[in-house]
């Protein structure tokens, strides 16, 4: 998408030395665009680890990018599986990190080390264009969710919960990609942008986005928008998605179980954007099954923001001697869930349908 107007994505090879990764440090925004550059797998691993790079899909991406680095240091079997047991030990819930992996093991394990480097580097950029086609699917098949509420050139409101916009993916993203297409087709969408704490990807990410692309947005907290669904202020909830099973519970981040929930209450339709690549078919309960991220406390108990003197500081928001717990996901199950917005169309979030709409993948 575009920053004042200059076209980016969210990671891609430099352009004058043609073998460093560049990213945008998510970690500085909205505050300041810092474009990063990654030279060694290590570097990589670090980055999806303090989320400089987060998001399903980017996560996956920055991983298949941290393996070409890998090779391009050394080739050898043993560097390969090093690298993909470093890059898959980063983060445990979002489940394009192991497809990404698996996808480059498959690429490469093959090939004689000589090879390995142009073809890491193949996959790794074949990763990325079919992230930002299948996210361009996504908002295609999501935007007559919006469009069906724009009657009379109406006002829809939508609420989503974190970021899962183009900054989360290579490009365009999946929950917001809907709104960006609603946007640019001329209806009048209004998003609901909880803040998502602790780590705030909602006020720090998705407000920055749509701030950069025009969207109308009001950030909220967290537990207002149960509130704002039983005023009628919502007329549809699109969040994004780290793991889903095969019969359709989906793990995002925490917090969305209890939209999921209002949203049931309320009548309001709760609508998760995914690639198939963030399809596990080797699971089918969620609860039991999808590993959830612990992280540090502090993220609970600190805050990271610009002071009204213009510096960025991270200020303490809990007693010093308050234990502190960290969930950063949570699982919303099947029956939850109105629909599932996949880059081959809309599916109902049970075995059924995921099969007969990917019977070629499953
Ligand atoms: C398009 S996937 C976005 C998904 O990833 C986020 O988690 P994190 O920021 O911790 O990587 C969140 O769960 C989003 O819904």
């Amino acid at each position: 998408m575009k920053i004042d107007g200059t076209p980016f994505r969210s990671i891609w090879v430099d352009d004058t030395d043609r073998w460093s990764v560049r990213i945008i440090d998510q970690t500085k925004l909205p505050w300041s665009i810092d474009l990063a550059r990654l030279t060694t797998m290590e570097g990589v691993a670090h980055a999806i680890k303090a989320m400089l790079v987060r998001g399903a899909p980017l996560i996956g991406a920055s991983a298949a990018y941290g393996v070409a680095l890998a090779m391009r240091a050394d080739a050898s079997d043993a560097s390969l599986a090093n690298a993909i047991a470093v890059l898959g030990a980063t983060r445990p819930t979002a489940i394009n990190l192991r497809w990404a992996l698996a996808r480059m093991q498959q690429a490469l394990q093959p090939l004689s080390p000589a090879a390995r480097t142009a073809a890491a580097y193949g996959e790794a950029a074949a990763i990325c264009d079919e992230d930002v086609a299948t996210n361009q699917a996504i908002g295609k098949h999501g935007l007559p969710l919006i469009a069906a509420r724009a009657a009379g050139g109406r006002r829809v409101n939508v609420l989503t919960h974190c970021n899962a916009g183009w900054i989360a993916t290579v490009d365009w993203g999946t929950a917001l990609a809907p709104i960006y297409m609603a946007h640019d087709a001329g209806i009048d969408v209004h998003v609901w942008v909880e803040e998502t704490r602790p780590r705030n990807q909602g006020a720090s990410l998705t407000a920055w986005e749509l701030g950069k692309h025009g969207v109308n947005h009001t950030v909220i907290a967290d537990n207002a928008g149960g509130h704002m669904m039983q005023r009628g202020d919502v007329d549809l909830v699109i969040v994004g998605t780290d793991r889903v099973t095969r019969a359709g519970d989906v793990a995002n981040k925490i917090g969305t179980y209890l939209k999921a929930l209002a949203a049931r209450d309320n009548g309001v339709p709760f609508w998760v954007a995914l690639p198939s690549s963030t399809i596990d078919w080797t699971i089918s309960d969620g609860l039991a099954d999808i590993p959830i991220e612990e992280r540090a406390a502090s993220e609970v108990t600190t805050m990271t923001g610009r002071a009204l003197d213009g510096s960025i500081a991270t200020i303490r928001v809990v007693p010093k001697d308050s234990p502190a717990a960290n969930p950063a996901f949570d699982v919303t199950p099947a029956r939850l869930v109105s629909g599932l917005i996949t880059e081959r169309g809309l599916c109902d979030a049970n075995e059924f349908a995921l099969r007969e709409m990917f019977r070629d993948i499953a």
